[in-house]
């Protein structure tokens, strides 16, 4: 299956016309997720189009596995909140859709395609339209048709942003197995601290804009339910919450202070 590639962003220079957006210096292992957290407008999203090939740096690098983003053979799938689904095709027929532009022979789709929406808890869902699904089955067909790509990089920008905290949690733990087996680079942006402690082996955090790294928080894994609850994790969090200056101050010091 497909492996990670290496991401590197160096001096990466990006801007609107005269508004700079985005300054940054990052090294991605192969294999490794990086949540990139910070304000909003900051720039994260336009950190994730510049590494998609869809905006130009004003300057610096943006490689993927040596090779300047555009030029490289590795792919980069983009992952939105909003679902990007073809709303007249049934599942089956959009995740048979990213196959056939990976020139997989006809008579090989509908059978991968079938396996793919397995793999993300739809089977018996095929043929239902876009429209008659759930956020979160949206989301999981979205997931199925990144794969079909066979992407070594994955930037996700909020995905699982509009889903309720159910199917919030339930994606993430999806996410998790799904880059477990196929060993993806992934570059998750997100508001949520607890779903950026939960996802990542490190966790970036960007200055309001332009967005500049601001520091970066290594975070010890494994991954696995209920991690949430154990005091590393409660640490972290603080950790982090101080780091962007929004630190809840504990109810047990607020009290018989003079
Ligand atoms: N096409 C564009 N033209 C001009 N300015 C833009 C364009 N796209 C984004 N911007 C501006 O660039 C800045 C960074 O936007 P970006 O969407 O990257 O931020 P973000 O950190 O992802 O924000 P959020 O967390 O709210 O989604 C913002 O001030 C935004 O208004």
């Amino acid at each position: 299956m497909s492996a990670g590639a290496r991401v590197r962003l160096q001096g990466l220079k990006l801007a609107f016309g005269d508004m700079p957006a985005a300054e940054v210096d990052l090294d991605v292992e192969p294999g490794e997720i990086v949540v990139l957290l910070g304000p909003s407008g900051c720039g994260k999203s336009t950190i994730l189009r510049a590494l998609a090939g869809l905006l130009k740096p004003v300057a610096g690098l943006a490689e993927v596995d040596g090779r300047p983003v555009g030029d490289s053979d590795a792919s980069c799938a983009m992952v939105f909140q909003e679902d990007a689904l073809l709303p007249w095709r049934s599942a089956v027929r959009n995740v048979e859709y990213a196959l056939k532009l990976r020139r997989v022979p006809r008579r090989e789709r509908r059978r991968q395609a079938e396996d793919l929406l397995a793999q993300v808890g739809l089977e018996g869902f095929s043929d239902h339209l876009p429209g008659q699904l759930s956020g979160g089955m949206r989301q999981r067909v979205q997931l199925a048709r990144t794969l079909a790509t066979r992407p070594r990089v994955m930037l996700m920008d909020e995905p699982f942003g509009a889903l309720d905290a159910q199917t919030r949690s339930e994606m993430q733990q999806l996410l998790v197995s799904v880059w477990e087996q196929y060993e993806t680079t992934i570059l998750f942006v997100t508001h949520d601290v607890d779903e950026a402690l939960l996802l990542a082996d490190r966790v970036v955090l960007l200055s309001p804009r332009p967005a500049t790294v601001r520091e970066v928080v290594g975070i010890p894994q494994p991954r696995r339910p209920g991690a949430q609850f154990e005091p590393e994790f409660t640490r972290r969090r603080y950790e982090i919450l101080a780091a962007m200056g929004e630190t809840p101050v504990p109810s047990a010091l607020s009290i018989d202070t003079p």
